[in-house]
């Protein structure tokens, strides 16, 4: 992660070049825009003070003394007249800048908006295709906090970086109707903006630092939510709740914490820009009105761009706090990215399935001198599973047990296609497991895990998910064969009942049957249980785990299981101790 503000600075600013290409120009353009409509307003300002304060008596060169003179030349002789050629020319610009402010911020906001999404989208493509080892590698809370709390403090990065664009645009108009005003308290006022510049730029070190242990705190506070709301049932049996709500109390402290010092930093920052603008204030005063000797309307308006310039520096340099105090969750997501891109890489070139021409695996599953390792923290290979020779036939039933913590669901997660061997082959037929073959290879496989996976939505799509037709006859016999099919007809709608919340209403046995059933559905030559019967009671598991082994035909079922219907049952029983796979006798 990035030490400095400016190099993750520089990072964002070029993810959102990219991002914005051709965009950005036009956005830029009615910025910029915008600020010169509001200058102009501001030094048109003059001539209207002028004739006001004059009365009629005019004044000699100068900008307000052309444009009098001119508006005599054309007719508008008396002050009135000018007066009012001026102020509708006053409410033209106004209407104008109106429209153009409306075209800026819609501008903008797409840009902001569409770049938050843009990085929020292109996070979720690399974890939906990161490899299963690594996503098990992080840890939940870590992902979830990414996907909301870093990409929410994004968005106001990006917030702030709009608005800097708008202010220092409008600063910069107020800048130049000041040197046009008078060009000695021009320089002066650059001088002030210079001087709270630096400020705002060391400062912003120590708002990032900030930022970062936020970072870490947020990490913090999302890990005891999900602790919090997964662990509530165990907490309540244990009595434990006091503690699970003291832990959730002391990560938000500590967030809060570092918040109130980030608050206090900025009102430290606009207090010193506030005085040093009421110090600059009062030499223009004194300086205008003492030793340049500007008129009344000049000092007027002089004092109209400092009244508007100063409340714009204090929104850009605390701002610039902001933005360095927001920018390590952009160097985290950052961060993530990299780690899951490079995790990508084994199946970068995974062949997209090409249903015609892709050549379909069936037939003898072997598994030779077969290797699954992943990488621990430091990059170093760890084996969880191996195995000399495996061979399963077609129409086999086959059990895979051993000691909790063997690696059983690793053999099968590199079976589905999950892991690619580090070693050796896994063979289905004459298709070998690889990068090329991956997709057919899954196309043909079921695979219902242990913790059932129900999302918001109704009976019938849950069954189907994903990609799988099905008409409702097909669904029901299938229900049956899961024995799901009076959980279903409970429902008062049925197929069309929406389970919500993970199917929260239903036992832990009865989504596992949904699930069961859900695989079941699948046109596969494979089906893969991992523990997936593990919450059914020994009756029911043994009618389902007997209606598969009568049905298996010429498909493969590959059970892992501590249960004693499922070895009773198997044509083959795989023993899994230590890591390493045998074929049991
Ligand atoms: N991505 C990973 N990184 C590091 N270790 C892992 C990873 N995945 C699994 N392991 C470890 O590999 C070992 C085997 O895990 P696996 O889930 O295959 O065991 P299992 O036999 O299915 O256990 P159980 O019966 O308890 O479900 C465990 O010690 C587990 O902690």
């Amino acid at each position: 992660m990035a030490g400095k503000p400016s190099g993750g600075l520089r990072a964002l600013l070029g993810a959102i070049l990219s991002f914005a290409g051709p965009r950005l120009p036009a956005t830029i353009a009615v910025v910029a825009l915008a600020a010169v409509l509001e200058g102009v307003g501001l030094v048109l300002l003059l001539p209207v003070a002028e004739t006001v304060f004059s009365q009629g008596s005019g004044s000699e060169g100068g900008l307000s003394g052309n444009l009098l003179s001119w508006l005599s030349n054309v007719g508008a002789d008396t002050p009135l007249e000018q007066l009012l050629v001026m102020g509708s020319a006053f409410l033209l610009l106004i209407i104008l800048r109106a429209l153009v402010l409306m075209k800026r911020d819609v501008m903008m906001m797409q840009l902001a908006q569409g770049f938050v999404d843009h990085i929020r989208r292109g996070f979720f493509d690399r974890l939906a295709h990161a490899d299963w080892p690594v996503i098990k590698r992080f840890r939940k809370s870590q992902l979830l906090n990414s996907i909301t709390t870093n990409i929410g403090r994004l968005a106001v990065t990006m917030q702030f970086l709009s608005n800097g664009l708008v202010l220092s645009m409008m600063s910069l108009a107020y800048l130049v109707a000041a040197f046009v005003v008078s060009p000695v308290l021009g320089v002066a006022l650059l001088g002030m903006i210079a001087l709270g510049l630096v400020f705002a730029v060391i400062w912003m070190r120590r708002s990032h630092r900030l930022g970062r242990n936020l970072n870490r705190a947020s990490r913090g506070v999302m890990h005891e939510t999900t602790r919090f709301l997964e662990g509530m049932k165990a907490a309540k049996a244990a009595r434990a709740e006091a503690e699970l709500a003291e832990r959730f109390a002391q990560s938000i402290a500590e967030t809060r914490a570092i918040s109130v010092q980030f608050v206090m930093q900025q009102s430290r920052l606009r207090n010193a820009v506030q005085v040093i603008a009421a110090c600059f204030a009062l030499i223009v005063l004194l300086v205008g009105f003492g030793i340049v000797g500007l008129s009344g309307g000049e000092l007027l308006v002089m004092a109209a761009i400092v009244l508007r310039l100063a409340p714009n520096l204090v929104a850009t340099f605390g701002g610039l706090q902001s933005i360095a105090h927001a920018l390590p969750a952009f160097e985290s997501i950052r961060a993530l990215e990299a780690e899951l891109d490079e995790a990508h890489r084994p199946w970068r070139s995974s062949a997209p399935l090409d249903n015609k021409n892709a050549v379909l695996p069936g037939g003898l599953l072997r598994l030779k001198d077969c290797r699954v390792e992943v990488q621990d923290d430091h990059g170093d290979p760890v084996t969880l599973v191996q195995s000399d020779q495996l061979e399963i036939a077609p129409g086999s039933l086959v059990h895979i047990g051993g000691p909790s913590g063997a690696g059983k669901s690793t053999l099968v997660e590199v079976i589905a296609g999950l892991h690619l061997p580090a070693r050796g082959d896994v063979t289905w037929g004459d298709v070998s497991l690889n990068t090329e073959t991956r997709r057919a290879w899954q196309s043909q496989i079921a695979f219902a895990p242990q913790e059932p996976f129900i999302f918001d939505g109704t009976v019938r799509e849950n069954l189907l998910w994903p990609n799988c037709e099905a008409s409702d006859e097909l669904i029901r016999e299938k229900l049956a064969e899961a024995e799901a099919d009076r959980i279903v007809s409970a429902l008062p709608d049925g197929l069309d009942e929406e389970l919500l919340d993970g199917g929260a209403r239903l036992s832990g046995g009865e989504r596992q049957r949904l699930c069961l059933a859900r695989a079941l559905l699948r046109p596969a030559r494979m089906f893969i249980l991992d523990e997936a019967t593990s919450a059914m009671d020994p009756q029911l598991e043994r009618r389902i785990i007997g209606g598969l082994r009568e049905r298996v035909g010429d498909r493969i079922i590959l059970m892992v299981s501590h249960s004693l219907n499922a070895v009773q049952y198997a044509d083959m029983r795989i023993a899994v101790s230590d890591g390493r796979a045998r074929v049991a006798v």
